[in-house]
């Protein structure tokens, strides 16, 4: 049978775990070890949950909510985010609870009914509104764009505690629920991971939100998000982290990823590591097309320099590192240098092209946009000349 964990008085876990999932969110977000849909209890005078969880494990839900509750009924459900993975269960929920009211910012209303295409009689809450479900009161705050245009928080001021639903949430899957079973790097870390592949494009919006949320001088003692651990230990420190992530903050590290098929752009790539890493700049080198791209979003955030690379074939990149590129002109990063490299037969186009969409992506040119071209094999010398103009870049690298 499946129970609900407490988490504080009156407040009770009731989420589940899919241990199984490897993709979060389509093949946008390749993961390793599963993640968790979490959905809190509140047992007051009223009984209130937040959040759902994906629609296939409704029955957990309702059997760890029923181990609380009994046949006491749920009163109020707190939609804090329309996306599947929070809201999947909440049309089974409102069939097991009927009479429950549901709360939702606008936002949310209107995406609940395009997805689930039934007026529940949603209460509409913004920023500010509160609910008392007897001894505890909920306070929402909505926080647009950290990742959907609906997501909301919900402080609950009696347990000082934080739901934050997309925001601080990290794929850690166990029935250790609180930061303190981990390191705080291995937190800060799956932290990291989360925001840079989920939550990256919104840095500005993070930075506003935190910085009210500041501002309302609230007394949390845990943050509860709706997917791994929740924050108690490390409470300050991934706030000081997130605040990093929202404004890019860097370090002298520079990130190379390339796609090659003969190994020439590969042996660039590796050239490019040697004279930026012999020279203070921390390197990391991937080749896409073999690596999980979660770990590249990651590495990305906290790097100055990012180098992208790929032979010429039929004309074009390789279409992964095609593909990357999109994806990095959808993060709108902040205060970033690059440069592209490759080699090619008899097309030279592609590592201008490169360069043209780091550009796109708002990624100031090393080297005055002169990307590093190669034809055909590199021989010894052009390497050499390549970590040459590595060092001379490491250089500029060490003095942003
Ligand atoms: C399938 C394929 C198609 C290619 N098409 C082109 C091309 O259209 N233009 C070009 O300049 N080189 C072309 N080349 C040659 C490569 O760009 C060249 O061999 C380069 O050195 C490969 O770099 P890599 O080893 O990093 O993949 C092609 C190579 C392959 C394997």
């Amino acid at each position: 049978m499946k129970k609900a964990i407490q988490i504080k008085d009156q407040i009770y876990w009731v989420g589940v775990q899919d241990f199984n999932l490897r993709h979060f969110h389509g093949s946008l977000y390749p993961i390793e070890e599963g993640t968790t849909y979490n959905a809190y209890l509140i047992v007051d005078e009223q009984v209130t949950l937040i959040d759902t969880v994906e629609e296939e494990f409704t029955p957990v839900l309702l059997e760890r909510i029923r181990s609380v509750i009994g046949d006491r009924p749920v009163d109020n459900i707190i939609v804090q985010h329309a996306e599947p993975d929070h809201s999947g269960g909440f049309e089974k929920v409102m069939q097991a609870y009927p009479n429950a009211v549901p709360y939702a910012s606008n936002a949310g209303v209107q995406i609940m009914m395009k997805q689930y295409f039934h007026d529940y009689h949603y209460q509409k809450v913004k920023t500010g509104d509160t609910l008392s479900t007897g001894v505890n009161t909920l306070t929402f705050v909505e926080m647009p764009l950290i990742h959907w245009p609906d997501n909301m928080l919900t402080y609950v001021d009696q347990a000082k505690i934080l739901f934050s639903n997309d925001a601080f949430g990290q794929h850690i899957a166990g029935y250790e629920l609180f930061d303190e079973a981990y390191a705080l790097n291995f937190c800060l870390d799956k932290a990291k991971e989360y925001y840079a592949n989920i939550v990256m494009p919104y840095g500005m919006q993070v930075a506003n939100k935190l910085k009210a949320l500041k501002d309302m001088n609230l007394d949390i003692d845990m943050i509860a998000p709706a997917h791994g651990i929740i924050w108690k230990q490390y409470i300050n420190a991934i706030w000081n982290a997130y605040e990093g992530f929202a404004s890019f903050r860097s370090e002298a590290k520079a990130v190379i990823v390339y796609d090659s098929v003969w190994h020439h752009t590969q042996m660039m790539a590796e050239a490019l590591a040697e004279g930026l890493g012999q020279n203070g700049v921390k390197v990391k080198v991937y080749k896409y097309s073999e690596t999980m791209s979660c770990i590249i979003m990651k590495e990305l955030l906290d790097a100055k320099a990012i180098f992208v690379g790929s032979g010429c074939y039929n004309n074009t990149m390789s279409s992964e590192i095609a593909g990357f590129l999109d994806r990095l002109i959808s993060c709108k990063v902040k205060g970033k240098v690059g440069l592209g490299f490759g080699s090619w037969g008899w097309f030279n186009q592609v590592p201008g092209r490169i360069n043209d969409k780091l550009k796109e992506a708002g990624i100031t040119l090393l080297q005055e946009g002169a990307a590093i071209t190669q034809n055909y094999t590199p021989s010894e010398s052009d390497l050499s000349v390549i970590e040459a103009k590595a060092a001379e870049m490491a250089e500029t690298i060490k003095s942003l």
